[in-house]
């Protein structure tokens, strides 16, 4: 039976990457506005924009305090932050989506949400996928690492230097490995478990495509910050 032990080293950068996740929330303010009275499609998809938008603002702070990140090449870093975007976005709202919010709130939250003008066909992957991060029950540090590791993904679009980002995702998912192992002794696939999210993470990245292509036909604006980190217009 392996020893599982957390070297100092491994906890000190386990505590860099979760206090930077946590502090980022979405905004109280835009949170209640998702849950508040009736909004019509188009107030439902002004309102995901101007959550989606922040979310990516707080995606550059957490990705700056990835440690090794600022040293990378800065192009690299620009493609890293491009190429996972989305990703970051769907696993926080999964985050978001399966946290303990009061009973019912889940439910107008995913109501506001299918009624935001985005289509059917890209509903249900995404909803699947908030439903099956929701049962793995990740703690903070594993979500945190979990976002880092999707951040660093070496083999993203336009990367020049991988081995460089490999370099920083592999300490994370070493940590993340011995973290399964020590928060879950009972399910020891649950590791391997996590990182098939980051699988079913991916497919979202083409149904968010195809979303945004959609949009555009029926000419949904979206902000300048997220036109730049999508590739749109
Ligand atoms: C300040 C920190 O901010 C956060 O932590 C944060 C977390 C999650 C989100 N999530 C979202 O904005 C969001 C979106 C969707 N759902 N969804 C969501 C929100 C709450 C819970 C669960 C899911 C679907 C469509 N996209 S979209 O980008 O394709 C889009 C479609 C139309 C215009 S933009 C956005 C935002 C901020």
């Amino acid at each position: 039976k392996e020893k599982v032990e957390i070297t100092k080293a491994q906890r000190a950068l386990m505590k860099v990457i979760v206090d930077a996740y946590n502090r980022h929330k979405i905004p109280q303010d835009v949170a209640k506005k998702l849950l508040q009275d009736q909004y019509s499609a188009e107030e439902n998809f002004l309102l995901l924009t101007e959550m989606a938008t922040s979310q990516v603002q707080v995606l550059v702070e957490f990705t700056k305090n990835i440690p090794g990140f600022l040293s990378l090449n800065h192009e690299d870093q620009i493609a890293l932050l491009k190429g996972s975007a989305v990703e970051a976005m769907f696993l926080r709202s999964a985050q978001v989506f399966s946290q303990k919010m009061p009973n019912g709130h889940t439910e107008v939250l995913e109501e506001r949400i299918r009624k935001s003008g985005i289509s059917e066909e890209f509903m249900t992957p995404m909803f699947n996928f908030y439903k099956s991060i929701g049962e793995l029950h990740m703690i903070e540090e594993e979500q945190a690492l979990l976002t880092a590791i999707t951040i660093l993904t070496p083999d993203r679009p336009f990367v020049k230097d991988q081995q460089a980002v490999e370099r920083l995702q592999e300490p994370m998912l070493e940590v993340l490995r011995k973290l399964c192992v020590l928060q879950h002794p009972q399910e020891p696939q649950y590791f391997a478990r996590l990182l098939g999210r980051l699988t079913e993470l991916r497919t979202l990245n083409h149904y968010h495509a195809e979303m945004l292509t959609s949009w555009r036909m029926n000419d949904h604006k979206f902000t300048p910050l997220l036109c730049e980190i999508w590739d749109v217009q």
